[in-house]
């Protein structure tokens, strides 16, 4: 029998960072082999399991990145930006398989994760769960059917920590309605509205952000006509359905070639 896929975790400390643990902790094919927090951080040094306030795990949290793709054949991402940018470097270095659930990437930062999908295989998405990306595909047919008397706005609420907006999964359901138009979402995209806007432009894709509490995350896709409105809606309540996609995309990547995937093509749902 072939060995366990050893897994590196960055950001241990953060609210996904301990779920994916424990989601790779569930994986029989999977093992963890180190994880990592920002410099400075008050994990650094410290045993991963009595950090988390359990047994001990014999897995040091580390602040060098390097150390831990040189001891994996995948790393989970989910951190920041600046920090993935950075990791995506290392992924490449080491050939290692990159799972980026990142989000809040610039455009010009997604740019710069090119480079590294020469020599590794980098699966990123917004939103790692089977709901979120089966309504991606569920929204661009809705798109393509209903077509531009339908006003399309994409509406989201997570809790009151999340940093960035929208949210990488609004950005994901933007671009599968724009797809399902046949238009460029740069081009359409309305996102956040304040003060004298005048009225919707025909064709529009509207964005909303709500912030508060402790939701996990929300999405809703409204297509609005004249008489009548379609909501395509999903409602995330377990951080798990996110690390466990992101522990099958690990998986999935391995012996893959370099490039550019996301959750559809760890999901075999590309049309
Ligand atoms: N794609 C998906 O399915 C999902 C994506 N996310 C995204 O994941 C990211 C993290 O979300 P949360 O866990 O809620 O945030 P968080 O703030 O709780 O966790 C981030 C962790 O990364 C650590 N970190 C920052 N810089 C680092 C560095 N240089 N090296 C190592 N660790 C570093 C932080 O100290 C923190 O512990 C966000 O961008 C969020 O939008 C969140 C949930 C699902
Ligand atoms: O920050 C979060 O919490 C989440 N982020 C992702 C996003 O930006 O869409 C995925 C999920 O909605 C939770």
């Amino acid at each position: 029998m072939q060995g366990k896929v050893r897994i590196g975790v960055m950001g241990a400390a953060g609210r996904m960072g301990q779920m994916l643990i424990r989601a790779v902790g569930e994986a029989e094919a999977a093992t963890l082999t180190g994880v990592t927090e920002r410099p400075g951080h008050a994990w650094i040094g410290r045993d991963l399991g009595e950090a988390m306030g359990g047994p001990a795990r014999g897995v040091t949290v580390s602040d060098d990145p390097l150390e831990v793709f040189a001891g994996a054949d995948a790393v989970i991402d989910f951190t920041t930006p600046q920090a993935t940018l950075a990791n995506a470097a290392l992924a490449a270095q080491a050939r290692c398989v990159h799972v980026i659930g990142t989000t809040g990437f610039t455009d010009k930062e997604i740019a710069a994760l090119e480079p590294a999908q020469r020599h590794s295989v980098q699966v990123r998405a917004g939103n790692m769960s089977l709901g979120v990306n089966l309504l991606t595909l569920l929204t661009r047919k809705v798109a393509q059917a209903l077509g531009e008397d339908f006003d399309i706005e994409i509406v989201e609420m997570h809790h009151r920590h999340k940093v960035d907006a929208p949210s990488g999964t609004a950005l994901m359901l933007g671009e599968a309605a724009a797809a399902g138009r046949g238009v460029a979402f740069a081009d359409v995209a309305d996102r956040g509205r304040d003060g004298q806007t005048g009225a919707r432009r025909r064709g529009d894709i509207g964005l909303a952000a709500l912030r508060g509490g402790d939701v996990v995350g929300e999405h809703d896709v409204i297509f609005a006509a004249d008489g009548e409105r379609i909501v395509l809606r999903h409602l995330a309540t377990d951080r798990m359905i996110f690390a466990r996609g992101a522990v099958r995309a690990a998986l999935w990547g391995q012996g893959r070639k370099p490039g550019a995937y996301d959750m559809i093509d760890v999901l075999g749902m590309r049309d």
